[in-house]
């Protein structure tokens, strides 16, 4: 049996083409959504992110602000841009990429974006709503996963879903949001890490598995029960002398071993990634709605 591929890039382009008329319609009304996009230094896979983020902005009628930053920036530099950001009346949602430099505290970033200008959905209010079931704006990899799932014909609702890494950004939230009573929830979530004794042991019995640690290609045939599906959120680059760009792109998952066994699964790249910054698009346009039926924009 083949596995369905799941195809990230189309489900994204849905999601996209259903934004558009929100779009439209908050730019009727005067003002088009902005996202302000934070950059500091120079490492080079951010760059791509950031600059597919901004041309998914500019493809949907989005305003960016592109706001790159010399990796020597200072925190206090960083924080006092961000105060000018969550000043800016143009600026509905901010994006500060990650991983920051080493002498920056993210933390402290990310906790002083203003969180109603939170379209990462990094900061503690947002997840704290996301944990109490509440409205809030969702982490955009963990949001994009279950609407993967929930798209594509495989409801987490009732499943074994067992979830290999613990990211702030990824791994917890996405267990929680899995497990919460929701659309797109209602699963059994198991979440293995460095210090899971035998995680082989504990795929083996899901019936959903998310490869989500950096790892390239650690999760294996002989870890998943036939029929399993399989989430890679790996983007992990490994040098390939051969390729266009001097390096390949490869999930926490190897893609080939598993397309026998698994009934679905997604690919890296046009997986998951798409999703992700499809999702920042979705958290930036309700950001939008949110500031001007409020009247705080
Ligand atoms: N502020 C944030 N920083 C980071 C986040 C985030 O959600 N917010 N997540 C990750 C990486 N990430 C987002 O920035 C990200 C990863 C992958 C892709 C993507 O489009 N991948 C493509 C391939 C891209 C390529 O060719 O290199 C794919 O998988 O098809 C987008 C965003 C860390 N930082």
């Amino acid at each position: 049996m083949k596995a369905q591929i799941i195809d990230g890039k189309k489900i994204a382009a849905d999601i996209r083409q259903e934004l558009e008329p929100r779009v439209a319609a908050l730019t009727a009304r005067g003002s088009k959504p902005g996202l302000a996009v934070v950059l500091v230094g120079d490492d080079p896979a951010s760059l791509s992110y950031v600059t597919a983020k901004e041309r998914d902005c500019e493809k949907i009628g989005i305003g960016s602000f592109d706001l790159r930053l010399p990796r020597e920036t200072t925190q206090e530099e960083l924080l006092a841009l961000v105060d000018r950001l969550n000043n800016d009346d143009q600026v509905d949602g901010i994006l500060v990429q990650l991983p920051l430099p080493d002498h920056i505290d993210a933390d402290c970033v990310l906790q002083r974006i203003d969180p109603a200008k939170d379209v990462d959905g990094f900061h503690p209010l947002s997840l704290g709503r996301m944990l109490l079931g509440l409205p809030a704006l969702l982490p955009c990899t963990p949001q994009g996963v279950v609407e993967m799932l929930q798209r594509s014909g495989h409801d987490p609702a009732g499943k074994e879903v067992v979830i290999i890494g613990r990211s702030n950004i990824v791994g917890k939230p996405l267990s929680v949001l899995l497990a919460l009573k929701r659309p797109g929830g209602n699963a059994t979530v198991t979440v293995c890490h460095s210090r899971t004794r035998d995680i082989a042991r504990l795929t083996a019995g899901a019936d959903i598995v998310i490869a989500a640690m950096g790892s390239p290609e650690f999760l294996t045939a002989d870890m998943i029960k036939p029929g399993a599906v399989v989430i890679d959120v790996g983007v992990n680059r490994v040098e390939d002398p051969q390729a266009k760009r001097g390096y390949r792109l490869v999930g926490d998952a190897a893609y080939q071993d598993l397309l026998e066994k698994a009934s679905a699964i997604t690919p890296v790249p046009g997986g998951v990634g798409p999703m992700t910054r499809t999702m920042l698009l979705h958290n930036t346009v309700c950001a939008a709605e949110a500031r001007r039926a409020t009247g705080t924009s």
